[in-house]
């Protein structure tokens, strides 16, 4: 099995805490990016001291309280499911603070990670503030919802966004990469993709590739499972029935999202 895909992994780390999947700079090519999947039972609580990184806590599904110690949000989620498709709430953390989650109900909760020095203020980004997008034509369509986009000065180096696409349809397609530092033309974040399908037996088939194919893994991937990005293109392809939802986690030196499309497929965007 490819070394970029995880499968979920329940770790019970207190009563009522467990761990799904747990990205770090130790376990994983990434230097920037670092990624946690939490379940949270009623009344459990996971708390965490941030160093020297930024913290993006995404109500994936139920409702949890945040607490930085300063401030505390309650009752922060929107939906029970993840294809419900309408935006959550998720709760910034920079550098150098505390937090605590506590799941209100069941819940489950994405930790989304990257780098940060300058200690900026905590931030409950609204599920109304998230920039909805729906992108693409023929079978190329799905819809975008920017928790964190580089258009917003809240974190220093953390960018989070959240995509659904329909059956039959490919996203981050054409492929596209941003592994180069090399502005105007490309920047270079690395990237992780958690994946859930609708219904749950669903696949997505994603290739990982680099122009000189050193890279070049395509993998079945499943309900729950995350994908590391390091480099390359990453495409996602989903079969005839399913509906595809992904969250997507992107830092690197310089927080702009400039993408690269691989010249082989951009064609297809100058289709009518
Ligand atoms: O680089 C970003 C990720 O590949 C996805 O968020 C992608 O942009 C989603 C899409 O536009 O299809």
């Amino acid at each position: 099995m490819s070394q970029l895909l995880l499968k979920p992994n329940e770790n019970e780390k207190t009563q009522g805490v467990k761990i799904i999947h747990e990205v770090t700079k130790e376990n994983s090519p990434l230097k920037y990016v670092e990624f946690k999947i939490v379940d949270l039972a009623p009344g459990a609580k996971y708390s965490e001291t941030l160093g020297k990184k930024e913290c993006c806590i995404v109500a994936l599904t139920g409702k949890i309280n945040v607490t930085d110690k300063e401030q505390t949000f309650e009752n922060i989620g929107t939906r029970e499911s993840v294809f419900e498709k309408k935006p959550t709430d998720s709760v910034y953390v920079s550098n150098d603070r505390s937090f605590e989650v506590e799941g209100v109900g069941q819940a489950r909760v994405a930790l989304c990670y990257s780098p940060s020095e300058k200690q900026l203020p905590t931030k409950l980004i609204k599920a109304s503030e998230n920039g909805i997008e729906n992108r693409g034509t023929n079978n190329n369509k799905r819809m975008v919802h920017n928790i964190l986009p580089d258009s917003d000065p809240s974190a220093n180096s953390l960018l989070v966004v959240e995509v659904y696409t329909e059956t039959g349809n490919w996203s981050s397609y054409p492929p596209h990469k941003h592994d180069r530092d090399n502005l105007p033309e490309e920047s270079f974040l690395e990237e992780t993709y958690y994946h859930e399908m609708n219904p749950q037996q669903g696949f997505v088939f994603q290739r990982v590739y680099t122009d000189d194919r050193s890279l070049d893994e395509t993998m079945t991937v499943q309900n729950g499972d995350v994908v590391l990005v390091p480099e390359g293109y990453h495409p996602v392809g989903v079969p005839e029935g399913y509906t595809s939802y992904y969250l997507n986690v992107m830092a690197g030196p310089t927080r702009i999202w400039k993408f690269y499309n691989d010249p082989d497929h951009e064609w297809i965007l100058e289709r009518k």
